[in-house]
Parts: structure tokens; C-alpha cells; sequence
């Protein structure tokens, strides 16, 4: 499997690496193209990362970031990834944020909102970050879940849709919506960020077996793999 992986010696250096490679993106990508757009992993292990790149000198009001998956709760609740991911860009003036959920994080009208605001942003990102559970979920893409295969079909026409993960997480019990695969993978490139052995641990199980249901992380990495050649990285500490 084409994943190329990369080992840092703690969380640190990871986060650094992280938000150089993320800088060098926007960088290119606002120089060639005039504009840059990232899906940011939600969750607690990216955030270092995030805030050493808002602190980078970059044309911020180019930029517009979103979340890769999203948790149904109102955009002021400690839960919210976006909620996250404002504070974590606090310092990137006049950067934009793109919003799966609808203020209140009323599940329905979130899932018709993510649609909408996915059809003004359909250019390919110019990097998706993913986090991972030790459940193998990524996104929002949980195993069991009513709906995953759906949403992990390479070749499906839907750019977002909700899940509820069966058991809910109890770290954060509610619906989702999230990017999916077919949208996770039309990126140029796309960098898994994980910490700990545990997660690293699963992380060899899911590239090891061949059960996409079971480890959906494995599903959109190959997937990834396959439609941009040489594009995925695993950043990973202990
Ligand atoms: O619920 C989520 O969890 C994953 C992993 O989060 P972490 O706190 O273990 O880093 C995250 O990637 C995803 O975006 C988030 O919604």
C-alpha cells in the first residue's frame, strides 16, 4: 500500500513537521491559483499543529478551511470541531471557515446545509488533514454505522452525509456529519496525523487486513492512494 510514512520523535516535532508542510501547500497553492482550501481533521491531536501554522506570515484572507467531519451541536459547544478550529486559527487574519453544521448543529438541516456549502467549495483541497479513533474511525466515518458503505464508495456522487456511530463515542455521544470518501479523496494531498502506540497499533491492523467496514481509515487512505499516486502521508509519534 502507498502510504508513505513519517516518524517523529514526540508530538512536538510532529505539529512542527505538520504545519511546514501545511505552510509549503498554502504557500504554492495561493501563489498558482490565487486561493487554498484544507479539510482539518476535528479531534485534539492536529490542534498544535494548527495553531503553529495560523502564527505562519501567509496571505490568510486566500485560505478557507473546513472541517473534514463535524459533530451535530450548536457552533458554541465545547464538542464543536469548528468551534476548535477557530481558536486554534485565531491568529490567521482574515482567513475563512467553512461550516458542515448550521449554527444550532440541528443534524437535518446540517446535513442539506453541508451540501450546499460543499457545492460553492468543489475544487479538488489542496490537503486534507485526517485524525484516526482506536476504533479506526477517521472523519466521521465510524465502523458499523448505519450507512458507511455509502459513504465510503470511492466512485459516490455525495460530498457529505450524517452518521451516527453505533456506540456513540461517550467522548463526544452525538450525530455527525462528515466529508466522505469520494470527497476526502479528491484532494492533492492527504496527511493522516496520529499519536501514540495504541492508535499506531491499529493503524498496522487496518493496513494489514483487507476490511474496509471494519477499518474505515484504511478505506480512505488506499482510496486516496489510488487516485493520487505518491499523495498520502502518516505522520506519527509516540
Ligand atoms: O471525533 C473525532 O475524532 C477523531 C480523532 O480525534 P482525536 O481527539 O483522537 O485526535 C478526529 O479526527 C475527528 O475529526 C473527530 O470528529
Amino acid at each position: 500500500m502507498a502510504w508513505i510514512e513519517h516518524r517523529y520523535p514526540d508530538a512536538d516535532a510532529l505539529a512542527a513537521a505538520l504545519a511546514a508542510r501545511l505552510e509549503d501547500v498554502l504557500r504554492e497553492a495561493t501563489a498558482s491559483r490565487g486561493h487554498a482550501l484544507l479539510a482539518l481533521a476535528g479531534g485534539r491531536t492536529p490542534l498544535p499543529a494548527y495553531r503553529l501554522l495560523a502564527a505562519r506570515p501567509l496571505d490568510w484572507r486566500k485560505v478557507v478551511l473546513m472541517p473534514t467531519d463535524e459533530r451535530c451541536v450548536p457552533h458554541d459547544h465545547p464538542a464543536c470541531n469548528l468551534r476548535e478550529m477557530r481558536a486554534a486559527f485565531a491568529g490567521a487574519d482574515g482567513v475563512r471557515f467553512a461550516s458542515l453544521t448550521v449554527d444550532d448543529g440541528d443534524p437535518e438541516r446540517s446535513a442539506v446545509n453541508a451540501g450546499t456549502m460543499l457545492s460553492q467549495h468543489a475544487g479538488a483541497f489542496d490537503a486534507v488533514v485526517l485524525g484516526m479513533g482506536k476504533d479506526a474511525h477517521t472523519a466521521s466515518l465510524f465502523p458499523g454505522a448505519e450507512g458507511l458503505a455509502a459513504a465510503l464508495d470511492p466512485t459516490g456522487t455525495t460530498d457529505a452525509c450524517r452518521i451516527d456511530p453505533e456506540p456513540l463515542p461517550p467522548e463526544a455521544p452525538f450525530p455527525r456529519i462528515t466529508l466522505t470518501a469520494a470527497r476526502l479523496l479528491r484532494a492533492r494531498a492527504v496527511h493522516l496525523a496520529l499519536t501514540g502506540a495504541d492508535k499506531h497499533a491499529v493503524l498496522r491492523a487496518a493496513q494489514a487486513a483487507s476490511d474496509p467496514l471494519r477499518y474505515p481509515v484504511a478505506a480512505v487512505l488506499d482510496a486516496a492512494a489510488r487516485h493520487t499516486p505518491g499523495s498520502v502521508h502518516i505522520h506519527w509519534s509516540e
